[in-house]
């Protein structure tokens, strides 16, 4: 997903999901005593999670926030939104990435957060162990929100299957959650997250409806999302969007509410929400001096 603009105009789910869990999250986020804290959120599309909802909730005195994400296009349009915003900055960066992470961002954060980016992810475990080594040695924790599974990826594999479509969906395993098919999720992540050498954890499987209230509500929402869009000829766009509403009636998703003038479609969903530290590094009398920074701010 590259197109900036139409994402930052129909997120509103992810807008929704990343408010409520941030709000119920602030007050567990392990805060410095001395408010200097240094975030860097993977995946900040558009940015605007980031800058609506995670940027009112710093201390006043914060170091410095960073949004990164693999596209450059939603990092050069994060920056032209926000760069009046003091102590924010956004850089490309893949998270799955194999090579050495750039060296001023090593070690360099008290808090990583994600939100909906991690279910593009197919090395999740590398995706990991990257975030804790951008996590301080002395310590910090991270909060990673993401589809564990969707009916948009159901939908996908319907239509990678068909003659019509097959031809720019051959890579549409790579595109689905890793998450999707696992029967335990939860189970799974913590696995990682564990191997990763992260403690504290806090996994959670959130089992949620959203209702797209109209036809074309659903297909702007798609239309932000969808990798395969970018490849198929323009003039074919509306075709792939009736087959993929079809698609939604024949996988019984349309509401059940015949009255209603509108169109309207469920999407049952699952979010999983997980906060974990990264414990110290450093011997415990010089951890004592350094985490004395640190602790949970109460917000009620
Ligand atoms: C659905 S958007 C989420 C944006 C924002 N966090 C939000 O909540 O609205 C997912 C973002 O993850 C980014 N992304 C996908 N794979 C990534 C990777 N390997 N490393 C960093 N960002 C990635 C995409 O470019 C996209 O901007
Ligand atoms: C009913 C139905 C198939 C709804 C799909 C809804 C939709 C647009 C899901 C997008 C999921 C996704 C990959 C979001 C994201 O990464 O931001």
């Amino acid at each position: 997903m590259n197109q900036a603009c139409l994402y930052h105009r129909a997120n509103e789910v992810q807008r929704h999901d990343a408010e409520e869990i941030i709000i119920e999250y602030a007050k567990k986020i392990e805060w410095r005593l001395d408010g200097c804290d240094a975030l860097l959120d993977v995946g900040c599309g558009s940015g605007d999670v980031l800058m609506d909802f995670i940027y009112p909730i710093m201390p006043k005195q914060f170091e410095r926030i960073v949004g990164t994400d693999i596209s450059d296009k939603m990092i050069k349009f994060a920056k032209k939104c926000y760069n009046s915003y003091p102590q924010c900055d956004f850089k490309q960066l893949d998270i799955a990435s194999e090579d050495k992470l750039p060296t001023d961002l090593v070690g360099a954060f008290d808090h990583v957060t994600s939100f909906y980016c991690l279910h593009w992810v197919q090395d999740q475990r590398q995706a990991l162990n990257n975030i804790y080594r951008l996590l301080h040695t002395a310590g910090g924790d991270c909060l990673l929100v993401f589809l564990a599974a969707n009916p948009i990826y159901d939908v996908y594999k319907i239509l990678s299957k068909s003659i019509k479509w097959s031809f720019y969906m051959q890579d549409v395993d790579s595109y689905i959650s890793p998450l999707h098919y696992s029967p335990d999720p939860q189970k799974e992540f913590s696995q990682m997250l564990k191997e990763a050498g992260f403690e504290n954890l806090q996994v959670e499987l959130r089992e949620k409806v959203y209702v797209y209230e109209g036809l074309e509500i659903l297909k702007d929402n798609v239309k932000a999302v969808c990798p395969f869009l970018d490849r198929i000829p323009w003039s074919q766009h509306d075709d792939f969007l009736e087959d993929f509403i079809n698609i939604v009636t024949n996988l019984d998703l349309r509401h059940s509410d015949v009255n209603e003038s509108i169109q309207k479609f469920n999407s049952p969903y699952k979010l999983l929400v997980a906060y974990a530290k990264k414990p110290s590094m450093v011997p415990k009398l010089m951890n004592d001096f350094i985490t004395s920074d640190r602790h949970s701010k109460n917000i009620s």
